[in-house]
Formats: structure tokens, C-alpha cells, sequence
């Protein structure tokens, strides 16, 4: 078991090798994969029947462009503290709302707690609606599942945050570009870091088997 010091220094160079190969992708390359993504998410059954589903809204560069995907109850990430790298999920009401969000972090496009005066729905809150499906982004990911983040654990604290609060644990759904997709193990896990359950790439659909004993709540 490697140290935790190790662990966020090998992190830190495989996102650095990462990064490197996918500047040079062609935004033409981005904007077609993310068509085919896009397209091959509409086929997971548990998409089709979704109440809730978050979806990342994208970076211009450097991860699977979300703006081809059609949902119908959305909701978007807003990072609430930088500090403790929290975020909360809140609900986008239409196309228009969508389209006037303001740009926050990194060019990232993220909502105001208030749309036209009222709170908007928080997924983290008991009344709201059961998040179905969680669409993440990340640096990379691998063939055992395992997820490359930007290296604040914001996801891995808001599926804490969100299943801590007795709700199912939504289906993890990793959306990649194929020059994310590395080999199984590439990637190294701590214990806070949740493996997803499905990774979507232009040209596959990679499911992940439940260990024996593996709790659907968990
Ligand atoms: N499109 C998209 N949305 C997303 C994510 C993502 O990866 N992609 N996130 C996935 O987690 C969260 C935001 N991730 C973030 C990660 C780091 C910093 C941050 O504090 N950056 C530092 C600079 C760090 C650096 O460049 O070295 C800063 O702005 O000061 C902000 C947001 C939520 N929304
Ligand atoms: N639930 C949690 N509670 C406390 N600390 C956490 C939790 N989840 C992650 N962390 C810590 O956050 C830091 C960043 O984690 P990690 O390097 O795995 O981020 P990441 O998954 O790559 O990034 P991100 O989720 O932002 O895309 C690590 O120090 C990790 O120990």
C-alpha cells in the first residue's frame, strides 16, 4: 500500500502526462467524440429512466464537450467553497437559464443559488428529487474504473456529502475522450476516491461488474 504522499505525487505526474497528450488534441477531435459520447449515453438504461441527473457543464479544452447531451431534469455543479473544495448541485430550469449562466473557475459556466429570486433546487437537499445518474469529467480514467480528477476532490466529496445523507448513491457515469482512457490500474486510489460504475468513449460503453457483497447504497 503505497503512502498518501506517494500516492498524490504519482496522481500529480499522471495528470501531468495527461494534460501534455490532450493539448494537442484537435477541437475538431473533441467536438466529434463528444458527439458519439453523446450519442452512446442515450443508450444506458438507466439514463433513459432518470428523474435527476448532474452533468458538468464543459472547459473548451480538454475534456468530453457536454453541450451535445439532452437531459431532461438537470443539474449542474457550483463550487461553494474553495477552501474545503465543496460544491453543491443545483437544478437548471431551460435552455435559456442554460445559456445565461455566468462563467466562474477555469471558464466553467456555473448557476446562481437563485433563479429569478427563488432558491433553486439543491440535489444535496432532502426535498429535492433523487440524483439517477452523476455525468463526471476528469483528467483520465482507467480500464478498472478508477477516475483521475483535477485533484481537489470536489466529485468524490459531494458523493460523500450526497450518499452520507441516506440517499442511493447514483449510477457514476465517467465521460472520456479515448486519449483519457489508460490501461487498468494506470490509475492509483485512495480510500476517498470512488471508482465509477460505467465510462462512456466514442467507441465503447465499459460497464463495471459489482464486487460480491458490494452494497447498492455504498
Ligand atoms: N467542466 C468541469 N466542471 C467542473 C469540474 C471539472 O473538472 N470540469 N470539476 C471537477 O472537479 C469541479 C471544478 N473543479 C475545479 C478544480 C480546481 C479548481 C481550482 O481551484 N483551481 C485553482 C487553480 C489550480 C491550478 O490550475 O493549478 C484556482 O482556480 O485557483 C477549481 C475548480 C466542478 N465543475
Ligand atoms: N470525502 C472526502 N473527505 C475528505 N477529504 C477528501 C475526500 N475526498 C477527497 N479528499 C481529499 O481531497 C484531495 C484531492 O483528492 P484527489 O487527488 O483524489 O482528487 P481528484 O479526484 O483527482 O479531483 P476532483 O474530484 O476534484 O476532480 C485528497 O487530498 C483527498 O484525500
Amino acid at each position: 500500500m503505497p503512502s498518501l504522499q506517494c500516492l498524490s505525487k504519482q496522481k500529480r505526474l499522471l495528470r501531468k502526462a495527461v494534460s501534455a497528450c490532450l493539448g494537442r488534441v484537435p477541437t475538431a477531435s473533441i467536438d466529434a467524440q463528444s458527439n458519439e459520447i453523446a450519442r452512446r449515453i442515450q443508450a444506458i438504461p438507466e439514463f433513459k429512466t432518470a428523474g435527476g441527473i448532474s452533468c458538468y457543464l464543459s472547459m473548451p479544452l480538454n475534456e468530453v464537450a457536454t453541450g451535445p447531451i439532452t437531459t431532461h431534469r438537470l443539474f449542474v455543479p457550483k463550487i461553494t467553497s474553495k477552501e474545503n473544495s465543496l460544491m453543491d448541485c443545483f437544478e437548471i430550469y431551460s435552455e435559456e437559464d442554460l445559456e445565461s449562466l455566468p462563467s466562474g473557475t477555469w471558464g466553467i459556466k456555473e448557476p446562481d443559488p437563485l433563479y429569478d429570486g427563488k432558491a433553486r433546487a439543491n440535489a444535496l437537499e432532502e426535498q429535492t428529487e433523487q440524483l439517477d445518474v452523476i455525468l463526471l469529467p476528469a483528467v483520465a480514467y482507467d480500464r478498472s474504473f478508477s477516475r483521475l480528477g483535477h485533484g481537489k476532490g470536489y466529485y468524490d466529496r459531494f458523493i460523500a456529502a450526497y450518499t452520507s445523507r441516506g440517499r442511493r448513491r447514483p449510477l457514476l457515469v465517467g465521460l472520456s475522450l479515448r486519449e483519457q482512457l489508460l490501461e487498468s490500474g494506470a490509475i492509483p486510489m485512495s480510500d476517498f476516491d470512488w471508482k465509477v460504475d460505467v465510462v462512456v468513449t466514442p467507441d465503447e460503453i465499459l460497464v463495471r461488474e459489482k464486487e460480491r457483497g458490494e452494497s447498492t447504497t455504498q
